[in-house]
């Protein structure tokens, strides 16, 4: 066989393999959460792109809800405005919102959908404000040390939660065959902005669509223990413990709540993978190398 027929044999055999899981999947929904730092390089953007144009082609349902971290920090830091964290929320005051609305709801959210249409996909690009499709309140954090009576409530500005989803309108692009692509800002009931972070709207998102499955991409192999080993199948109360030791912290805080949240709430299953991993969604839905932290009610099928 010479080695173009070869080749070619080998991909019409990965279609072939491909087949029981496209099965699995065709007409159901699938949340993607494609972090910031999973958009490091181009060819990884472009992967991804391809990643969600395929699996329309064959008839699967994604929704794509985008982060966009470190391209906020990018242009607070060419403003000189100062942005810091707490419990992996990004403080938001009227300034820096105006910079997370400009990013997320602009370069980003366009630099996403442009990309999924080059390559043959029929993206459309919303914010929390059209339509009202994401409904936000403000997020109450509090903190309590065990010296404290009771605990103290901090104000982080314009940061969300969601409280309601727009269905109707995602199931009228979806059926129409175009991919939603999601910046996470919230519109509250006065019509004022709120930054909500990327995973917190993914799983609601998932929740709320009954999604088959909800996929964050994030910039690690998935949820590790203290040596560096990925944990998968973990339960509400094991999660606990590993906040409350310390080894949870920062940006999956968030992510794992509601990895774990989006489950109990009728969503099939949460993924955290990597999406440093060229084409992670195809490796993840279309083969049997599962990889990164699944949570689940079943066993990976
Ligand atoms: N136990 C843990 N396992 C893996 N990552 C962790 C853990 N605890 C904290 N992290 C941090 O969470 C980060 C992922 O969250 P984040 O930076 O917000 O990603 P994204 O932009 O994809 O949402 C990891 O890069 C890591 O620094
Ligand atoms: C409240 C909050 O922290 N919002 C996030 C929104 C973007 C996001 O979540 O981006 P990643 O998924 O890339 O981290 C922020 O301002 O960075």
């Amino acid at each position: 066989m010479t080695l173009e027929r070869e080749a070619a044999a080998n991909t019409a055999k990965v279609l072939s393999e491909a087949l029981p899981y496209i099965r699995r999947y065709v007409g159901k929904t699938l949340v993607i959460k494609y972090g910031g730092n999973a958009m490091e390089s181009d060819e990884l953007k472009t992967g991804f792109a391809r990643d969600i144009v395929l699996m329309k082609a064959v008839g699967i349902n994604p929704v794509v809800v985008h982060g966009g971290g470190p391209q906020i920090g990018d242009l607070l830091k060419r403003l000189s405005i100062e942005s810091h964290f707490i419990d992996g929320m990004r403080v938001t005051d009227a300034q820096t919102m105006d910079v997370v609305e400009m990013v997320l709801g602009g370069q980003v959210n366009k630099d996403i959908v442009n990309l999924i249409n080059r390559h043959g996909g029929s993206a459309i690009g919303l914010t929390g404000k059209d339509a009202e499709l994401i409904r936000a309140k403000k997020l109450t954090v509090t903190r309590q040390t065990p010296e404290m009576t009771q605990p103290e409530i901090i104000d982080i500005g314009q940061v969300g939660e969601v409280v309601g989803v727009n269905t109707d309108l995602l199931n009228l692009l979806v059926k129409g065959d175009f991919i939603p692509v999601i910046a996470p800002i919230g519109v509250g009931a006065n019509g004022e902005s709120y930054n909500i972070n990327a995973d917190l709207v993914a799983g609601k998102v998932a929740e709320a669509l009954k999604a088959e499955k909800l996929m964050l991409l994030t910039n690690i192999a998935g949820l590790m223990d203290k040596e560096g080993k990925v944990l998968t199948g973990l339960t509400t109360q094991q999660v606990d413990e590993l906040i409350a030791d310390g080894t949870i912290y920062g940006g999956m805080l968030p992510k794992i709540r509601c990895a774990l949240e989006a489950v109990q709430g009728g969503v099939g299953s949460s993924l955290i993978i990597d999406g440093r991993v060229p084409n992670a969604v195809l490796l993840e839905i279309f083969t049997d190398t599962g990889m990164g932290t699944l949570i689940s009610n079943r066993k990976r099928p």
